[in-house]
């Protein structure tokens, strides 16, 4: 039997179970890809929103990754909450020293609105991160926070992937998800660009969906794909585990990563 191909994430860890490394994890199974990571935070959050967030100390995080990438090896590498300065900048040095590619969901808060990144961090993520990120996929308040631009429209999205490459990644995805109407992202290298459309599903368990979107990016990617094809198969799954989210607790519930195998 040959191995599956194997994907990487550095993200934090989320107990609820939705969103952080578990996300990233249960979408990498669900998606037939081996999954490894190397937490660089652990939160307390659920349903209502964050109420803890611990990050480990820089050498944890090191030593994580070169445990994985040293001895197994890595197809894709996906990153989320990296919580801050020293952690961005850490993670940029590895990902600058792997061929394999890496998706970088640049987090800067939950859908509660609490925060996931330092703001100290932000410069970071401009100069060290971006600029070794195959893909970036920030989210219309992280385009707000990296460029200072405000996305209110499609017809905004292309602006604002711009400001984003201006920073360095091959790829970007400003996923449109926050806009009303349909879910519209816009992936772009500045030459090509591909938007990709989904009906809005009107469902209010959407916790984890930009964890569940980079993370099957990274997944499709370690299988060989190229980047639009990658990014297209990522939201086609991402869109079914948002029609699947259910309730958990008392607030906002998590999307289904198991969508696509109850369907076999
Ligand atoms: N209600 C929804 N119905 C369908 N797709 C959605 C919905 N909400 C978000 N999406 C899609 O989910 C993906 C993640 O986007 P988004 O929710 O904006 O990320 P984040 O979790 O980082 O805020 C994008 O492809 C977006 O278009
Ligand atoms: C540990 C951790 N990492 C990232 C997030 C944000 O995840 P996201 O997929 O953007 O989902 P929402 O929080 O927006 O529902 C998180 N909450 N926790």
């Amino acid at each position: 039997m040959s191995a599956p191909p194997r994907v990487l994430t550095v993200a934090g860890s989320d107990s609820a179970g939705g969103a952080g490394i578990q996300a990233d994890l249960k979408t990498m199974l669900a998606l037939g890809v081996h999954g490894m990571s190397v937490i660089t935070a652990v939160t307390a959050q659920n349903s209502l929103g964050v109420q803890g967030a611990w990050p480990l100390p820089v050498e944890a995080v090191i030593a994580q990754y070169r445990s994985v990438v040293d001895d197994i090896g890595v197809q894709a590498v996906k990153t989320g909450m990296l919580a801050s300065a020293e952690l961005v900048e850490a993670v940029a040095e590895l990902l600058g020293g792997t061929d394999a590619p890496a998706v970088v969901d640049p987090v800067g808060g939950s859908k509660h609105g609490d925060s996931l990144l330092a703001a100290s961090a932000l410069d970071s993520v401009r100069t060290k991160l971006l600029p070794v990120a195959t893909v970036a996929t920030p989210n219309l308040d992280e385009v707000a926070q990296l460029t200072g631009l405000r996305v209110d429209s499609e017809d905004d999205l292309r602006r604002a992937a711009a400001a984003v490459l201006a920073y360095g990644p091959r790829w970007v995805v400003i996923k449109g998800g926050h806009l009303a109407g349909d879910a519209v992202d816009l992936l772009t290298d500045g030459s090509e660009e591909h938007w990709l459309r989904a009906p809005r599903h009107d469902n209010r368990h959407t916790h984890g969906t930009g964890c569940t979107l980079a993370s099957a990016i990274a997944s499709e990617l370690a299988k060989g794909r190229a980047v639009p094809e990658a990014v297209t198969a990522a939201k086609a799954y991402v869109t079914g585990a948002i029609a699947a989210g259910f309730a958990l607790g008392g607030g906002i519930g998590p999307v289904d990563h198991a969508w696509a195998l109850k369907r076999r």
